[in-house]
């Protein structure tokens, strides 16, 4: 087991990182809570609900309330379902709400716990690769038809159980979803660990000790940035290297068409390309793309037009005055963030789609 304490300026707060520590959950919980509500989805309920429900203290009144599977519940309509089911259960302030799954729960059950009576405390356990970015650091959110996580707040759980036996039988697109996070960790952060990762077959071959160090490396890079920059008014920008064009294309899609690490992969090598002509420097855009092809990602998505594109990429959260702003890389480790015109993003993007055949 490792534990790594998270602290900013405004808390503090372990992430576990373990296997077979969902046994373990009521040593993890920093107090006694009376009142329990677990949100999960279809998916994950019915593989970890009972396990997590057995081994909460039994003095507790335990209640589960399931969305669907996908992305398309990080919506409106499902939160405030969540908040009647947390009135119905009669949650109050010393109540906990637990988000069981990936990130699209973590972000979803997160913003209940945030809003509901101003704020009550909730854990995060993870079942995902993709969690092992979401969980850490405090952001929850839902999405709005016009943008991704449009609507939410920094708000960080008591405490991150993440057990990692849940993650080695994961569908190969969920590994796919999870890995585009723990490169993009490594493309912000350092050399050898891109290397390894990139040297890596995550569909047929993916070991759990290989795994594991992966994500342990990905949770410091995260935890290293957002302790100093909990609410990203600077450094913590760079945690979006890929985002920019990758959340565009998921709103664009409809979400949960592509999965979200699907469409930051495609936004990386966007950024990667961007770089390369911007700083004039050569980076890993080819090996990049051969791991991507090599493990499934899809590349090639025929309905992306380039107008409707920037037009979604100039609502992003980091846009100033309605202007992008990219995160690039001036090497491996050395992310900047760059404001780009919409003439100059219109013309990159416009061959960046032709070159994968888009
Ligand atoms: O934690 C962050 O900061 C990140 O940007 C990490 C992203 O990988 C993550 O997908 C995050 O939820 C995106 O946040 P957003 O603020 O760009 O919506």
């Amino acid at each position: 087991m490792h534990k790594q304490t998270i602290t900013t300026s405004t808390n503090q707060y372990d992430v576990i990182v373990g296997n077979g520590i969902i046994d373990k959950i009521d040593e993890f919980l920093p107090k006694e809570y009376h009142n329990i509500l677990i949100i999960t989805d279809t998916i994950v309920n019915d593989l970890y609900s009972d396990s997590v429900k057995k081994n909460l203290p039994s003095s507790a009144h335990i209640s589960v309330s399931v969305v669907p599977a996908g992305e398309a519940s990080k919506s409106i309509d499902q939160y405030y379902r969540l908040l009647t089911a947390a009135i119905e259960h009669q949650l109050d302030r010393q109540s906990l709400i637990i988000a069981l799954g990936g990130g699209m729960i973590g972000d979803l059950a997160g913003f209940v716990a945030a809003t509901y009576m101003r704020g009550i405390h909730f854990i995060q356990i993870p079942t995902t690769i993709l969690a092992h970015d979401s969980s850490v650091g405090g952001k929850v959110a839902i999405n709005h038809p016009e943008g991704k996580n449009l609507i939410g707040n920094f708000y960080p759980p008591v405490a991150v159980i993440y057990d990692t036996d849940t993650l080695i039988s994961l569908p190969d697109k969920e590994k796919r979803s999870g890995y585009a996070e723990v490169v993009k960790h490594g493309f912000i952060s350092d050399q050898d660990f891109l290397h390894d990762v990139l040297q890596t077959d995550i569909t047929s071959q993916l070991h759990a000790a290989k795994l594991i160090d992966h994500l342990q490396k990905g949770i410091a890079v995260k935890a290293n940035v957002v302790e100093k920059d909990e609410k990203e008014s600077n450094i913590r920008k760079f945690l979006n290297f890929g985002h920019t064009l990758g959340h565009a294309i998921e709103s664009e899609l409809g979400y949960g068409k592509i999965t979200h690490g699907e469409a930051v992969a495609i936004g990386m090598l966007f950024a990667i390309q961007v770089s390369e002509k911007t700083y004039d420097i050569t980076l890993p855009y080819h090996p990049l793309k051969n791991w991507l092809e090599k493990n499934g990602y899809p590349l090639n998505i025929p309905s992306l037009q380039v107008e409707r594109l920037v037009e979604r990429m100039k609502k992003d959260k980091k846009s100033e005055n309605a202007t992008v702003q990219m995160v690039l890389l001036k090497g491996i480790g050395e992310p900047i963030t760059e404001n780009i015109t919409d003439q100059a993003l219109s013309n990159l993007l416009e061959n960046f789609l032709r070159e994968l055949g888009s």
